[in-house]
């Protein structure tokens, strides 16, 4: 399968090239960088930097580990390319958001603000603990890396979300944002972020009652976790029909804890 990684120069671009090279199954044939880049003129694995209008061999697949800014030109080429794009790039504001469910009805796309195994069934795990503890204060902490230009993390409101979904609320109605000061409103979902050093990933949702408090962890260490799960998302899509899919698709843990439930 050919493979073009979308924002080959990054640290997530160069981990997925990585583990490309470690893959029986799947090739890099593009690795695609902004006009600006300054790595055109450079290869990587034996394949030269190149902006996406530069591209002349359409790949079976785009894996997009860019920037928001970036978004709507790459997903406008999916569509003329009829591609199949894994889309990963966090920071997307609603409209972006929009953009992605229109693009969807028209070629396969996955989106995934994690695409570690264990955030996919996190996800699922805090929609039942939100359901479960229904008058718990939910909080998540999220910390990564210095350069990180996003926050909270997409993973962050990508549980918040599920916290909310879990009690049957919109998101944007039960969100706090960033706590900063002011007594904590019942009902709310607040959001702690930390910046620091090379660290790669870590997520903490709290459920926290009068006596007692749950709290769920997840922590990552090596970005070869994330560019794994993309290649696994990529592998998947290319069978899939237009449509929007998010790795619980693949996974498909929801019947698994469906089954666990009521047996
Ligand atoms: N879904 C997941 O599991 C994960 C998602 N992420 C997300 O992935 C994104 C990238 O993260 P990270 O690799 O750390 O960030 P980096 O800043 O290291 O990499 C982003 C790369 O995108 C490239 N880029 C910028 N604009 C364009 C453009 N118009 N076209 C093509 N490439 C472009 C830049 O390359 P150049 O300047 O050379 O053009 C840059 O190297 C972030 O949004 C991050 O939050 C990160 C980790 C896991
Ligand atoms: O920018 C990162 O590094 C990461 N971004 C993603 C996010 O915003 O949730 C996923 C991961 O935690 C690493």
């Amino acid at each position: 399968m050919k493979v073009a990684v979308i924002g080959a120069s990054g640290r997530m671009g160069q981990a997925v090239i990585a583990a490309l090279q470690n893959s029986a199954t799947m090739e890099l044939t593009a690795a695609i960088v902004s006009e600006q880049s300054n790595s055109l003129g450079k290869s990587v694995a034996g394949v030269n930097y190149q902006t996406l209008a530069q591209l002349e061999q359409t790949p079976d697949v785009f894996i997009d580990f860019s920037l928001p800014q970036a978004l709507t030109a790459n997903l406008n080429y999916a569509i003329e390319k009829q591609t199949p794009m894994v889309v990963c790039t966090t920071g997307l504001d609603a409209s972006q958001r929009q953009q992605l469910q229109q693009a969807a009805k028209q070629v396969p796309l996955l989106y995934a603000r994690n695409t570690s195994v264990g955030i996919a069934l996190l996800e699922q795990l805090v929609a039942l603990s939100a359901a479960a503890l229904s008058d718990a204060d939910i909080e998540i902490f999220e910390a990564h890396h210095k350069y990180k230009k996003d926050g909270p993390s997409g993973t962050a409101l990508a549980l918040g979300e599920a916290a909310a979904s879990g009690r049957q609320q919109s998101f944007d109605e039960v969100s706090a944002g960033v706590r900063s000061d002011g007594e904590r409103q019942q009902g709310s979902i607040g959001f702690s972020v930390l910046r620091a050093a090379d660290i790669v990933g870590e997520h903490q949702v709290m459920l926290a009652q009068e006596g007692e408090r749950l709290e769920l962890n997840h922590r990552v260490s090596d970005r070869k976790i994330f560019a794994e799960g993309a290649l696994r998302a990529a592998n998947w899509l290319v069978e899939q029909p237009k449509g929007l899919y998010h790795m619980k698709d693949i996974l498909a843990l929801q019947q698994s804890l469906h089954r666990l439930l009521n047996s």
